[in-house]
């Protein structure tokens, strides 16, 4: 077998208050985002008491992946490591290499392409390794799985169980709005291979599995993919529109109600629960829409299946994927891909 262990590799998220302004400045350091910007969102991670639902959503998939894992017959063990909390990726790694494991695949919580979402955990790897030093495991990233019917499935449930909860007389002025992490332009524009096709890998993954979901859902209905969650100074132009001014928007013509389904994510963590579930939600209310936030696919079966045939797939060396799209997909991503922003220190 030539791989002998899977890694989980996350985000990471403090889990206590004085967890928060350590954790934002893991975050942020070299990223130019503003103070004013840190202590906002220092104050949505404190009105949760300083905890972060995404790390226990890590120990909880990591769960559901061993247990799927065992009853399939897969003898991998599976590790997990964050770019910005405890556990940190390179403590794990260490721990991993202690443990004899010499070349191991790495899940990501990620399932698009662009420089946040995908390279960025490519260096986060290849940092921890170097820390480790030698011996330290070989670790290969598992592919994109946007298109993936685990990750598009669960989704699709998820808005048509949203839907379900509006009154289906309105059905026809309610629309879908799918959202992920706004990043600046000039990210979504080089992310993917060069030369980059616009409007890049990011954007074109995001509208690819938006349009798959919506098929899948709701094919009635019209939607959108907008974005939240801007960061950075405010001179720098991040994706737009925002999601509360398209829901405003949305209301101004005619539109009474909105199922908001947060495709960037794989979890219902902070940006989910506070960017949507409070302040979209109240904007909605603002304007007398409807709102429900359809779910993440969290722990849902076949996600945690569609980590199991991701490793599978790698395994046996299969042309055949598990794919609903049609977009270029590749197992390892070209060392050009997704060119760091030019702010960023190199190391
Ligand atoms: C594309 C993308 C994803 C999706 C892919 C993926 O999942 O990786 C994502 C996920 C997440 N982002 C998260 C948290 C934060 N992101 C920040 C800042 C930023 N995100 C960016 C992009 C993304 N972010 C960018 C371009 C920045 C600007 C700074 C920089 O260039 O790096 C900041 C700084 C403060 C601020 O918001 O300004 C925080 C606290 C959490 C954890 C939530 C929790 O604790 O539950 C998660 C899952
Ligand atoms: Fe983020």
């Amino acid at each position: 077998m030539p791989y002998d262990a899977l890694v989980l590799v996350s985000f990471g998220g403090p889990e206590a208050p004085e967890d928060v302004i350590p954790f934002l400045e893991n975050v942020t350091r070299g990223r130019g985002v503003p103070p004013e910007r840190l202590a906002e969102v220092a104050e949505h991670y404190n009105h949760f008491g300083g905890v972060s639902p995404i790390n226990q959503q890590c120990r909880d998939l990591l769960a559901a992946i061993r247990a799927d894992f065992a009853a399939n017959g897969l003898s991998l063990p599976v590790y997990w490591g964050n770019r910005n909390w405890d556990p940190m990726l390179a403590d794990t790694v260490a721990t991993m290499k202690a443990d004899g494991v010499r070349r191991a695949l790495a899940f990501v919580t990620s399932a698009y392409g662009g420089y946040s979402s995908c390279r960025q955990y490519l260096e986060d790897i290849t940092k921890a390794r170097a820390t480790v030093g030698e011996g330290a495991p070989v670790i290969e990233k598992l592919r994109h799985f946007a298109d993936h019917p685990g990750f598009v499935e669960p989704h699709a449930d998820a808005v048509r169980t949203a839907l379900d909860t509006l009154d289906p007389a309105r059905r026809s002025t309610t629309r879908l709005v799918f959202t992920a992490h706004s990043i600046p332009t000039s990210m979504a524009t080089t992310a993917g291979p060069p030369p980059v096709a616009p409007p890049g890998r990011y954007v074109a993954q995001l509208r690819e599995t938006a349009a798959l979901v919506a098929a899948a859902a709701a094919p009635d209905l019209p939607w959108d993919l907008v974005w939240q969650s801007r960061s950075g100074p405010p001179q720098v132009p991040w994706l737009e529109p925002d999601v509360n001014d398209h829901l405003a928007a949305l209301a101004d013509t005619g539109v009474t109600g909105v199922v908001v389904s947060p495709i960037g994510f794989v979890s219902d963590h902070l940006e989910v629960i506070w960017d949507l579930d409070n302040e979209a939600a109240a904007t909605a209310k603002s304007r007398n829409l409807d709102f429900v936030r359809a779910a993440t696919p969290g722990t849902d079966p076949r996600f945690v299946a569609m980590v199991r045939d991701l490793v599978q797939e790698r395994m046996d060396g299969a042309d055949s994927k598990q794919r609903l799209g049609t977009l270029p997909a590749w197992d390892t991503c070209p060392v050009d891909c997704c060119t760091p922003p030019a702010r960023r220190p190199s190391s």
